[in-house]
C-alpha cells in the first residue's frame, strides 16, 4: 500500500547498463512485505498442492505459452536490466520458456511406490509438495534465473516467492505477471525486491520450507546456515577447459569462445583456465586472439552486437582490476581488457570493456585462481594428459569442464577424472534444460533442470498400511 511504501527506509536504484543512467528506485521489501507474501503464497499453496499434476501443468503451459507471445518485449527489458546482447537475451527468455514446458511435461509423472509387505500389509510413498519455497537470484540470467527455480517449484506443486538480484530487478516481475495471466492461484509466485537483508529474512521465515540459491560462494555459505531447511545452492567456478592437440581446433577455438564471453563473461560455468597442449598453442592462440578481437561491442539492442555491457559500474571497475593485477603478476595482455566507448554518444557511461584473452599465465596466478567473472580467459601451456588433468581439479571449485579432442576414449577417460558436476566434450555453456546442472565441491549443492530437480522441490511420505494385528511386543 502507498502508505506502508513511505515508510521504506532503504531504496535501490537500478542503472541502466548500458547507457549507465538511472533506470528506476524500487523499495526494498522489509519483514512486513516479507510476511505478507508468505501469508498470500500459503493460501495459494493450498489450491495449487492440492490440483493434479496435470492440471497444473496447464497453466503452466498457458504460461510458456504467453513467454513466447512476449519474446521480444521480455528480451528488450532483458538487455535493460542486465547489459546483455539482444540475441542472447531472447536465448535466455527461450530457455525459460523450455524449462516451463519440460517441468510442465514432467508434473503429471510424479508418483510414488507401492512395497508389498508380509501378511498382505504394504506400503506406498506419496510424492509431496514442500510448500512454500523461496528462490534467491544472481544478476546474470535474471528472467532465466527466476524460471529455472519456479518451473520445477511449481511443477511439484509449491508456490515460490523470488527475490532477484537487486542490480537486475526488473523482469522476474514480468515472470510474475505472466503467471498470473496464466491463471495461477493470487501470491503463487511472488517477486520481492531487496538485497542481502531482504534476501535474509526472506530465507530465514519459519514458514519457507526450502531456498533455492544461485550467487556467489560466501553468499551461499550464509544461506546454507540459516536454518534446517533444504537448500539448492548453485554458485560459482574457475571452471577449466582442456585442448589437446588431437582437436579439430576450429571447434576449440569456438569452444574456447563460448566458454569465456557469453554475456559479457558473467557466467557460472565459463570455462576461464584454458589449457593447451604445447605442440598447438601459437596456433591456437593466433586464432583464438584474433576472433576475440573482432567481436562486436557495443550496443547490446542492435542485432550485430555480440557484447554488451558489463551489469555495473564497480563490477567493471573489478574486473578491470583483475587485468592490471595479471599484468603485474607477469600475464601478457594478448588483447582487451580496456575500457570500451562505443561510437555513439548515448552509451558513453555504460559499462563497457573489450573482451580479454591473457596468455604466458600460470596456475599460482590470480586471474587463474579466482572467479573474475568478466570477458578475461586465460591461456595456459600443459604437455601431458595426467599433468592437466591434476592441474585442471587443483580448485576448490567444480562447476563445470570441458575437453575437446578428437580422440573418443580420451575424452571419456578425462571426463571421468575431472571433478566438476557438468563437463562438456567438444563443446562448451550449452545448458538444455532435460539435463541437470549443478556443481561439485563449493561450487553448490544439487542440482536444477533434468529430472532430478523434482527430488529437491518435494519430499517422500512413506505410509505403513497394517492389514493384520499389531503384533506387539508388550
Ligand atoms: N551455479 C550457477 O548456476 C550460477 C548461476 C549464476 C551465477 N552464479 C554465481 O553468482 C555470482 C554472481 O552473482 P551475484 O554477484 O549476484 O552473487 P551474490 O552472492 O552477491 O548475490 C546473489 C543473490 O543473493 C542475495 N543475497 C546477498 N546476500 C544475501 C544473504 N545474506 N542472504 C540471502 N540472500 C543474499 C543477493 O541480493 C542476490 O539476489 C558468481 O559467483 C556466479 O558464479 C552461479
Ligand atoms: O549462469 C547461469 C546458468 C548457465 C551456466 N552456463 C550457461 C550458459 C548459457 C545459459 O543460458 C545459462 C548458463
Amino acid at each position: 500500500s502507498p502508505g506502508r511504501l513511505q515508510d521504506k527506509k532503504l531504496k535501490i536504484t537500478k542503472f541502466n547498463c548500458f547507457a549507465g543512467r538511472v533506470l528506476c528506485h524500487l523499495d526494498e521489501c522489509g519483514v512486513e512485505d516479507i510476511n505478507e507474501a508468505v501469508e498470500q503464497a500459503k493460501t495459494a499453496f493450498n489450491i495449487w498442492g492440492k490440483m493434479s499434476g496435470m492440471e497444473r501443468a496447464r497453466t503452466m503451459i498457458e504460461a510458456a505459452r504467453i513467454i513466447e507471445s512476449r519474446r521480444e518485449e521480455i528480451a528488450q527489458m532483458e538487455v535493460i536490466n542486465n547489459g546483455k546482447s539482444i540475441t542472447e537475451a531472447r536465448l535466455d527468455v527461450d530457455s525459460a520458456r523450455l524449462c516451463i514446458e519440460y517441468f510442465a511435461g514432467l508434473a503429471s509423472t510424479l508418483s510414488g511406490q507401492h512395497v508389498q509387505l508380509p501378511g498382505g500389509s504394504f506400503a506406498y510413498t506419496r510424492r509431496e509438495p514442500l510448500g512454500v519455497c523461496a528462490g534467491i537470484g544472481a544478476w546474470n540470467y535474471p528472467f532465466q534465473i527466476a524460471a529455472w527455480k519456479s518451473a520445477p517449484a511449481l511443477a511439484c506443486g509449491n508456490a515460490m516467492i523470488f527475490k532477484p538480484s537487486p542490480v537486475t530487478p526488473v523482469t522476474a516481475v514480468l515472470l510474475a505477471e505472466i503467471y498470473a495471466q496464466a491463471g495461477v492461484p493470487q501470491g503463487l509466485f511472488n517477486v520481492v525486491q531487496g538485497g542481502q537483508e531482504t534476501g535474509r529474512i526472506l530465507c530465514q521465515h519459519p514458514d519457507i520450507a526450502k531456498v533455492s540459491f544461485t550467487g556467489s560462494v560466501p553468499t551461499g555459505k550464509k544461506v546454507s546456515l540459516y536454518g534446517i531447511k533444504p537448500v539448492t545452492l548453485e554458485l560459482g567456478g574457475k571452471s577449466p577447459v582442456l585442448i589437446f592437440s588431437d582437436c579439430d581446433l576450429e571447434n576449440a577455438v569456438r569452444g574456447a569462445l563460448m566458454a569465456n564471453f557469453l554475456s559479457q563473461g558473467q557466467v557460472c560455468s565459463n570455462g576461464t583456465r584454458v589449457f593447451v597442449q604445447k605442440d598447438i598453442l601459437p596456433e591456437f592462440v593466433k586464432e583464438v586472439v584474433k576472433r576475440t578481437k573482432s567481436i562486436e561491442i557495443g550496443d547490446p539492442l542492435l542485432e550485430t552486437t555480440r557484447m554488451g555491457a558489463l551489469v555495473s559500474r564497480p563490477h567493471l571497475d573489478n574486473v578491470l582490476s583483475y587485468v592490471n593485477q595479471a599484468k603485474k603478476e607477469g600475464a601478457d595482455v594478448l588483447c582487451g581488457g580496456e575500457v570500451f566507448l562505443p561510437s555513439d554518444p548515448k552509451l558513453k557511461d555504460g559499462y563497457y570493456m573489450s573482451p580479454c584473452v591473457l596468455g604466458n599465465c600460470t596456475d599460482e596466478m590470480t586471474c587463474v585462481k579466482e572467479e573474475i567473472f568478466g570477458p578475461v580467459m586465460s591461456v595456459l601451456s600443459f604437455e601431458t594428459e595426467e599433468e592437466a588433468l591434476h592441474r585442471a581439479n587443483d580448485t576448490t571449485l567444480g562447476l563445470a569442464a570441458g575437453v575437446f579432442t578428437s580422440d573418443v576414449r580420451r575424452a571419456h577417460r578425462v571426463v571421468e577424472h575431472l571433478k566438476a558436476g557438468s563437463c562438456f566434450i567438444n563443446n562448451y555453456n550449452i545448458t538444455p534444460v532435460e539435463v541437470p546442472f549443478g556443481g561439485f565441491k563449493m561450487s553448490g549443492i544439487g542440482r536444477e533442470n533434468g529430472q532430478v530437480t523434482v527430488e529437491y522441490y518435494s519430499q517422500l511420505k512413506t505410509v505403513f498400511v497394517e492389514m493384520g494385528d499389531v503384533d506387539s511386543l508388550f
